[in-house]
């Protein structure tokens, strides 16, 4: 019996002393690495997982969020192998989509992109190298061409759910705010008349319905945290040393809603745009719903084509109510998180004619109980 305690005793002694070991290797791996540069701030790590307890509770764009709030603009974080940066200023995003494009614009390689985009070869995850120019030059110059569309499925993916996401998040803030959609509907009526449709050349007079689509993008960023980019060269960013091969990721999400730079951030007014030079196109690095720099949304026009023509077409044509016993006040914004940040509950409208029934005709639009 006394062999067998001393046994157990020298076995947990060892794998104490192996694990204690372990830890100061780690610890003194750590410190190697940190002491290679001034890194920018960040929560407190545990060994072997790094600050992934901190990334597993929560809507991603939120826990970095309250982290940003903790640790300032610019925070570094380890899981495993991966380092990661991310940004929450305008100030550090204008840094790294401007003035340090050319380092920041890579993508992170991954065994996701490798397996279902085959190595990188496609636009949204490839690396900056030629064959990136290339795919991106095709997409903007030749975007229409069907059969171009047809050899880059991941730019179609890219569009298929952040542009009808932004429509409903747009109607659902529509619909909690009735005094909202009736400025909206009368200058529909005041530019288009009730004698037809809306047209996609409408769409620049219709100043309101564009500052509806602005604040849209800003208070519901669909793609909240971006896509990941990644340094090729090691460099400065705000005072702290960036090294080569560190995935940034920019917190649009929180940057389209930093209380230091919107009043009265987190309510839905499209007036903050009238008479504004603030615009979504990546010029205004407060206001990043499509990102800056090279890696900027590619399908940008288009999206915001899109989403204005059918916000406008649906509230000029048809007046949009709630389910029976719901007012506006009961329509939640709640959140889920997955490709995009989309809406989390199903949004349920009753829909009727606004517009004389031969209007429709015309468009050749089928309506049935209206
Ligand atoms: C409201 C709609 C949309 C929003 C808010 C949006 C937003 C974004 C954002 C934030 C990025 C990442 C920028 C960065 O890396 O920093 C991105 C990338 C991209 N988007 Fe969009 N997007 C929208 C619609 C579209 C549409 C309609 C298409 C295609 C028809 C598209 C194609 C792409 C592609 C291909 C990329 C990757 C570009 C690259 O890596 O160089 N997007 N988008």
């Amino acid at each position: 019996m006394e062999d067998l305690i001393a046994v157990l005793t020298s076995w947990s002694v060892q794998f104490m002393a192996a694990l204690v070991f372990l830890y100061v290797l780690l610890k003194s791996f750590k410190r190697v690495r940190y002491t290679a540069g001034k890194r920018p701030p960040g929560p407190p790590s545990l060994p072997l997982i790094g600050h992934l307890h901190h990334l597993l509770f929560g809507l991603p764009h939120h826990s970095f969020t309250k982290i940003a709030e903790k640790y300032g603009p610019i925070v570094w974080l380890e899981v495993g192998a991966l380092r990661l940066v991310v940004v929450t200023s305008s100030d550090i995003a204008r840094e790294v989509l401007k003035t340090q494009d050319h380092i920041f614009a890579s993508r992170p390689p991954g065994i996701m992109t490798d397996l279902v985009f085959n190595k990188g070869q496609d636009l949204v995850f490839s690396p900056l190298n030629d064959n990136f120019r290339r795919a991106r030059k095709v997409f903007t110059t030749e975007l229409l061409s069907q059969k171009r569309i047809d050899s880059f499925k991941d730019i179609i993916s890219a569009g298929a759910e952040t542009t009808p996401d932004t429509i409903v998040r747009a109607i659902t803030e529509l619909v909690r705010h009735p005094n909202i959609i009736e400025r909206l509907q009368s200058e529909l009526d005041d530019v288009i008349g009730k004698e037809r449709l809306v047209e996609e050349a409408d769409l620049n007079n219709l100043e309101y319905l564009q500052a509806v689509v602005k604040e849209t993008l800003r208070l519901h960023t669909v793609v909240g945290l971006g896509i990941p980019h990644f340094s090729t060269e090691a460099t400065k960013v705000s005072g702290y040393d960036i090294p080569a091969n560190t995935q940034v990721m920019l917190n649009y999400y929180a940057i389209n809603r930093d209380a230091k730079v919107w009043k009265n951030p987190l309510k839905f007014d499209p007036s903050r745009f009238l008479n504004s030079p603030v615009d979504v196109r990546g010029h205004h690095y407060v206001l990043l719903p499509f990102g800056a720099g090279r890696r900027r949304c590619p399908g940008m026009n288009l999206a915001l084509v899109n989403v204005a023509y059918n916000i406008a077409q649906l509230i000029h044509a048809c007046p949009i109510s709630l389910p029976e016993g719901l007012t506006h006040l009961d329509v939640d914004v709640e959140e889920k998180f997955g490709m995009t940040v989309a809406r989390g509950n199903p949004l349920n409208l009753l829909i009727k004619r606004r517009l004389p029934l031969d209007v429709y005709r015309r468009a050749g639009l089928q309506l049935s109980g209206v």
